[in-house]
This record gives C-alpha cells, sequence and structure tokens, in this order.
C-alpha cells in the first residue's frame, strides 16, 4: 500500500494508472477508522480498480473546536486496517497541503435549502466545509467513484448538490450503514463513550427501528412523539432532533405514499454527539 502526503506525489502515482484505463475509487475519510470504513473500502473494490483511501480531520467543517481538538487520530492502527483491507494507496495530507491559503479560505455555493436543515441546523456551515474538502479532494484525486455512508444520510444529498454545481463526472456511490451486534451504528466518536453512555447509546437504533417497523401503524406525527418517548427517561441522553423526513429534500414527511421516506436522529450521548438513521422505504 502506498501512502501519499502530497497532492502532487498522489497525481504523480496515479496519472500512469489513469492512462492504462484503470478506474479509481476515492473512499474519503476522517481516520480513525472502523469496519465502516472498511466496508466502504470493500464495496470500492467491487467498483473499481485502484483504491485511495483519504484520512484528513478537516478543519473547516468543525463548527465545535472542542470536538476538532479530540477528534481521535490513531494513524498507525488506521493504515494498519487499510492494508489488511487490500487498499490501494493512501492519501494523508496536513492543513496546509490541503489549505495553502489558511483554513479561513473563501468558500461559498448553493447547496439547497436542505443544507439548513438538521445536521445543518445544529452545525451551522458544516456543509459548506464539507463541500469544500470533498471538492478539493475530488480534484486531486479525480476519482471515477466515491464512496460514502448512508450513516451521514444528509451529507451524501449535499456531495449530490456539490457534484451537479460544478458538473462533475462522479459516480457516488451510498454505502449501507454497519452496525455494532446490538444495533448501535459505527462511528469514530464511539470511543468517547463511557459504558454507560454505550448503553444509552443504543437508543438512537432501538427508536428508529420502532419507526420502521410501527410506520403504517400511526400517523407520523405520533410515531416520532412515540419515539421521542424513548428519551425521556434518559440521563445524560440530550436528543437534538428525530424527524421523519422526505428522503431526497429532507423536508417533514407528509404523505406515507411519499416515494422515499427516511427517519434520522441527533442527540448527545454523554459528551459525545451522535447520529443515525434507518430508511423507511
Ligand atoms: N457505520 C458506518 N457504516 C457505513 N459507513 C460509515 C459508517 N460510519 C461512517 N461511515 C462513512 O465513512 C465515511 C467517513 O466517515 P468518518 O471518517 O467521519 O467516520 P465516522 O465514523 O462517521 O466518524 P464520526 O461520525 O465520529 O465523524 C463517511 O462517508 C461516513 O458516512
Ligand atoms: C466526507 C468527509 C471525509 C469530509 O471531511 C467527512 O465529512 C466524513 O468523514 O464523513
Ligand atoms: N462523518 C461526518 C463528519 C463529521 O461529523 O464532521
Amino acid at each position: 500500500m502506498e501512502v501519499f502526503k502530497t497532492k502532487a506525489a498522489l497525481k504523480a502515482y496515479l496519472e500512469p494508472l489513469k492512462a492504462a484505463g484503470k478506474k479509481i475509487a476515492l473512499v474519503p475519510t476522517m481516520g480513525a477508522l472502523h469496519n465502516g470504513h472498511i466496508s466502504l473500502i470493500k464495496l470500492a473494490q467491487e467498483n473499481a480498480d485502484v483504491i485511495v483511501c483519504s484520512i484528513f480531520v478537516n478543519p473547516t467543517q468543525f463548527t465545535d473546536p472542542k470536538d476538532l481538538e479530540k477528534y481521535p487520530r490513531p494513524i498507525e492502527h488506521d493504515l494498519a486496517m487499510l492494508n489488511t483491507a487490500g487498499c490501494s494507496a493512501v492519501f494523508m495530507p496536513n492543513v496546509e497541503e490541503m489549505y495553502p491559503e489558511g483554513a479561513g479560505e473563501n468558500w461559498h455555493i448553493n447547496l439547497g435549502n436542505a443544507e439548513f436543515l438538521l445536521e445543518g441546523a445544529f452545525r451551522k456551515g458544516h456543509y459548506q466545509g464539507v463541500t469544500q474538502i470533498v471538492k478539493k479532494l475530488f480534484d486531486a484525486v479525480e476519482p471515477d467513484v466515491a464512496m460514502f455512508g448512508q450513516k451521514d444520510y444528509q451529507q451524501v444529498l449535499m456531495i449530490k448538490n456539490m457534484l451537479e454545481h460544478f458538473k462533475l463526472p462522479i459516480n457516488i456511490i451510498t454505502c449501507p450503514i454497519i452496525r455494532e451486534d446490538d444495533g448501535l451504528a459505527m462511528s469514530s466518536r464511539n470511543i468517547h463513550l463511557s459504558k454507560t453512555d454505550r448503553k444509552n447509546a443504543l437508543v438512537l437504533s432501538k427508536s428508529l427501528q420502532y419507526v420502521v417497523d410501527n410506520f403504517q401503524s400511526y400517523s407520523f406525527d405520533e410515531l416520532v412523539k412515540q419515539a421521542k418517548a424513548f428519551y425521556n427517561d434518559l440521563e445524560g441522553v440530550e436528543l437534538d432532533y428525530f424527524t421523519i423526513a422526505k428522503g431526497d429534500t429532507l423536508q417533514p414527511a407528509e404523505t406515507k405514499e411519499e416515494k422515499s421516506l427516511v427517519a434520522l436522529v441527533a442527540a448527545k450521548v454523554g459528551a459525545t454527539r451522535l447520529i443515525d438513521n434507518m430508511i423507511i422505504k
């Protein structure tokens, strides 16, 4: 497995592979890898010949400086996991490499109304930062396909809108959420959960599953009310939102006949903010 820290070195590695007609996949991550990330690498291998995984903790998408500061960075462990998974190359630039003009560099694009909902409402400017770095990664790799996890459901929509904005010819593949045996969605931030937090964190997947299982039995308002009640007696758990939304716009769901519906949740469990979602249809 090759490891590159500069765009120039990565480009020199990719050029002959592209010239030989190899299909390139990009798997963007912020590191602290788990089996969710590895599932993206595996799906990438089914869709391309050369797999580039980027590891970069992007400062411009963090709205809480403490969250950025304590983001886990176990780089040796990450490289070992990627090597075992058969990843072709890792791109792990530093901040100066990605933001030569500094992280305050100008960036603003129209991502549509969904930018300001849910995660965008709780982490203002988050999706400008995400699309800013993903565009830079796309420019550095110029992949044929790029893999993203459904766990960050809204992120996938925003990236597709960014692609449309720049008319980039990249195929976005959304990968299913990989969960622990008890249902908790794998996440790099799970490492911060105390033993009690870890137990309490199950409320996210349990409340989502409840909505999926009982979708036909109650109105949306009633379902959301019942799902929110799961959080009532849990000390140390604070719900940011629980919603049933239209899958394409993230506007609140109106009718059960909608072609795509998704339940999404975000909650602070102890000091750790977690997100999760389940597609209803
Ligand atoms: N459990 C999972 N299953 C599938 N894909 C996942 C999972 N967790 C993360 N991903 C995807 O991996 C990519 C990189 O995510 P990232 O490095 O932010 O990891 P993360 O676990 O989501 O971390 P955190 O949620 O703590 O920021 C994203 O496209 C994300 O959606
Ligand atoms: C896509 C991403 C790597 C951009 O920093 C990040 O938001 C993530 O890990 O989901
Ligand atoms: N996986 C989403 C990256 C973030 O939380 O900033």
